[in-house]
């Protein structure tokens, strides 16, 4: 059994680390940390998880005997963390900002910190790094908007059909952490959507960085907020430099992901729903609908703390230790 551990357990995605985890065969948890929930058994903060024998526990990454790591904590804490597990040998799958950026000049910008210790990772999209993340002791898995947003702009950038792409994002307000904030207390998110960071979000660099390995794309990203729980709805817009027909940019879709376990390329016109993909490690992509003026809408849903965090944590865990990648990560979402 892979011996694994999860730093920043009491949190979201660590709780959906165990939960994707729990059923593995692979896999045994054997440490899952806390610094507030020391000695507190996993179940009284992560409750559906009822029969997860397992306490959190405060330890130093250097205290921790695991052959891989999960880092599911928040950036700026990511970097003082996994250097210390990368030296020791252990494979590592970091959830946080912290190594996704190639150029860390944009890291530090976006993210306004100082970087304390770059390392090279691999980013974890497998849907575009399937054999370098099976080779690496790194992966910096992917923030939730972009896997959402690039996911949807990949084929259209590949084929040079734009150069230009808007991601307008709806997520979910787990995307934000455990951790109450003023934007997330109930009377100021329920009944509402807010838009936040409209030019200014950390994830639009990331999204550009990566949609330019395909080609030469400026990309557009503001983020809302909106009163559901989990998921991403993420509506793109775009102006195909050529004549095309819904049809044939479905077709392109469905031909670019017919060999991707977790991408779904739906019918021109259907529109992708927060509900399908919830809980999931899925990302639908739909609509390919385009107006008189020649915009094209690309809509793509995901679970943000599933295909956007843990559930892709999880298929990198998979890919890195050579287990088939859909391991444990086979179920649909939960419509209605
Ligand atoms: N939520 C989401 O949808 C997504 C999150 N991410 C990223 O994943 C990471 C985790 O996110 P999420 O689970 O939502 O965050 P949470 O705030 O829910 O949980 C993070 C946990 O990390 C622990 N922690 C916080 N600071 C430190 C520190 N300095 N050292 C050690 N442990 C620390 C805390 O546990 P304790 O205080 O008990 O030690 C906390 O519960 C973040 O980097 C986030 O940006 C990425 C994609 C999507
Ligand atoms: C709804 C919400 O607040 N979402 C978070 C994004 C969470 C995430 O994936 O961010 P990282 O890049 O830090 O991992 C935000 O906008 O900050």
């Amino acid at each position: 059994m892979l011996k694994v551990a999860i730093i920043g357990a009491s949190g979201y995605t660590g709780g959906e680390l165990l939960r994707f985890l729990k059923d593995h065969e692979k896999v045994e948890v054997v440490a899952a940390t806390s610094r507030q929930y020391s000695n507190t058994p996993v179940r009284k903060v992560h409750p559906h998880l009822q029969d997860l024998d397992l306490k959190f526990e405060d330890k130093a990454p250097g205290d921790i005997d695991a052959d891989l790591v999960f880092t599911a904590t928040p950036h700026g804490a990511s970097m003082n963390i996994v250097p210390q597990l990368v030296e020791t040998g252990v494979k590592v799958v970091d959830l946080s900002g912290d190594y996704r950026f190639d150029d860390i000049s944009i890291y530090e910008k976006w993210y306004g910190l100082k970087h304390k210790k770059p390392l090279d990772a691999v980013y974890g999209l497998p849907e575009m790094y399937r054999e370098e993340i099976k080779k690496a002791n790194l992966v910096a898995n992917p923030g939730c908007y972009p896997t959402g947003s690039i996911l949807a702009g990949i084929p259209l950038v590949k084929e040079g059909l734009v150069d230009t792409i808007i991601a307008d994002s709806k997520s979910g307000v787990s995307g934000a952490g455990i951790k109450p904030t003023p934007a997330t207390h109930y009377p100021n998110i329920s009944d509402n959507i807010v838009p936040y960071a409209v030019t200014t979000h950390r994830h639009m660099p990331e999204i550009q960085e990566k949609l330019q390995k395909f080609g030469n794309v400026r990309v557009s990203f503001t983020p809302h907020l909106v009163p559901v729980i989990r998921g991403i709805i993420t509506t793109l817009h775009s102006f195909p430099n050529q004549e095309v027909t819904s049809e044939e940019i479905q077709q392109m879709y469905k031909n670019h992901y017919q060999d991707e376990p977790f991408v779904r390329v739906l019918d021109a016109g259907e529109i992708p729903r927060l509900s399908s993909v919830r809980g999931s490690n899925f990302c639908h992509i739909g609509c390919f609908e385009i107006d008189d003026n020649g915009r094209l809408v690309v809509v793509s849903a995901i679970d943000n703390i599933a295909k956007g965090a843990s559930g892709a944590a999880v298929a990198n865990m998979n890919l890195m230790c050579g287990f088939p990648e859909t391991m444990s990560l086979e179920s649909c979402g939960l419509h209605p």
